[in-house]
């Protein structure tokens, strides 16, 4: 290997203990415990890994955790009640309704639904029209997760050729925003695209979000660029043992690694800070809904 590893659970780490005297500050110097409710409607077992950790974290970080689970055959109009209830509770001031909900259960309905002044995970229009323009409000969690270990191991990204594999309203199409708000020549890549290999080979930045295990090749890969991995894709590891199985990225990481400059590992890469985004959004949303300005340096 070749390439550098960027640490994407050592930067999260550290954000949180940012986040952690942001925290303290709001509440010594304001009396605001910054509050974050979880939903989660049935029990897919990822899901739940996923929303104890997040529920841990919060707490970790100083703020105030809710975490409502509803069964499975939760109505919509249940559901929907909830998320008002919550838009209503002063003590809230992010809301993260767990996706994918129930098939009975229409997404864009729950997402409507959340107040935008507390919708941390930037799903709503009116958050993603402000990331659009640039005004301040909460950003998506992973292509921000994302952004800031380009930024760590980059610095400036003015100029640089990204291409975005994936065009998905949770990461890709964000990306893109930031992205293009960074400066860089961007290109949003999907499955209909022709030619992926050499588009890729002309990439100083590359984000792959598409959701396909090791899908991405290393001699797809300009020597020397960037690899950002959001896929998290669970495949069998009959190595491992029967009916083992093994968390691998949208990039053949092996081979990516003999020719990037640098690379995230999955898991431990992006991950990691989408959490930590999730909790900094939280900070955000609650610095806004006090009228007070949110902390430009913790994303920064
Ligand atoms: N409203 C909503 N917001 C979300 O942000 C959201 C969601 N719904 N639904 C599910 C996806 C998925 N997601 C992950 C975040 C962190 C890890 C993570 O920390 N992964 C560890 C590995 C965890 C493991 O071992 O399984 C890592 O990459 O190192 C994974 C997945 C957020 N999502």
């Amino acid at each position: 290997m070749t390439a550098s590893l960027i640490d994407g659970k050592a930067f999260a780490e550290g954000l949180r203990h940012r986040i952690a005297e942001h925290v303290s500050r709001l509440n010594a110097e304001h009396g605001i415990t910054p509050g974050l409710a979880v939903v989660i409607v049935g029990s897919d077992p990822a899901s739940q890994v996923y929303v104890s950790n997040k529920s841990k974290q919060t707490v970790e970080v100083g703020m105030a955790s809710f975490k409502h689970e509803l069964p499975e055959d939760t109505s919509e109009a249940d559901l929907l009640a909830l998320v008002r209830q919550l838009n209503a509770d002063p003590a809230v001031h992010g809301i993260l309704v767990q996706m994918p909900v129930p098939k009975h259960i229409d997404p864009d309905k729950v997402i409507e639904t959340i107040d935008p002044a507390k919708d941390v995970d930037c799903f709503t229009p009116a958050n993603v029209g402000k990331v659009q323009i640039g005004l301040p409000g909460p950003v998506s969690c992973t292509p921000l997760g994302c952004l800031m270990l380009l930024r760590d191991r980059l610095g400036s990204l003015s100029g640089l050729n990204a291409v975005i594999v994936g065009r998905s309203n949770l990461v890709g199409k964000p990306m893109a925003q930031l992205l293009l708000r960074e400066n860089c020549t961007v290109t949003v890549a999907h499955s209909r695209t022709r030619d992926l290999p050499a588009l890729l080979r002309q990439a100083d930045i590359v984000v792959a979000a598409v959701g396909r295990p090791e899908m991405i090749r290393g001699d797809w890969i300009k020597p020397g660029a960037t690899v950002i991995d959001v896929g998290i894709n669970r495949i069998p590891a009959p190595e491992r043992g029967e009916g083992k199985t093994r968390l691998v990225g949208d990039v053949a990481f092996a081979e990516a690694a003999e020719v990037a400059g640098a690379i995230t590992p999955v898991p431990g890469g992006v991950g990691p800070m989408t959490i930590a985004c999730l909790l900094a959004n939280t900070v955000t949303t609650a610095s806004l809904i006090n009228g007070l300005t949110p902390p430009g340096d913790l994303t920064a």
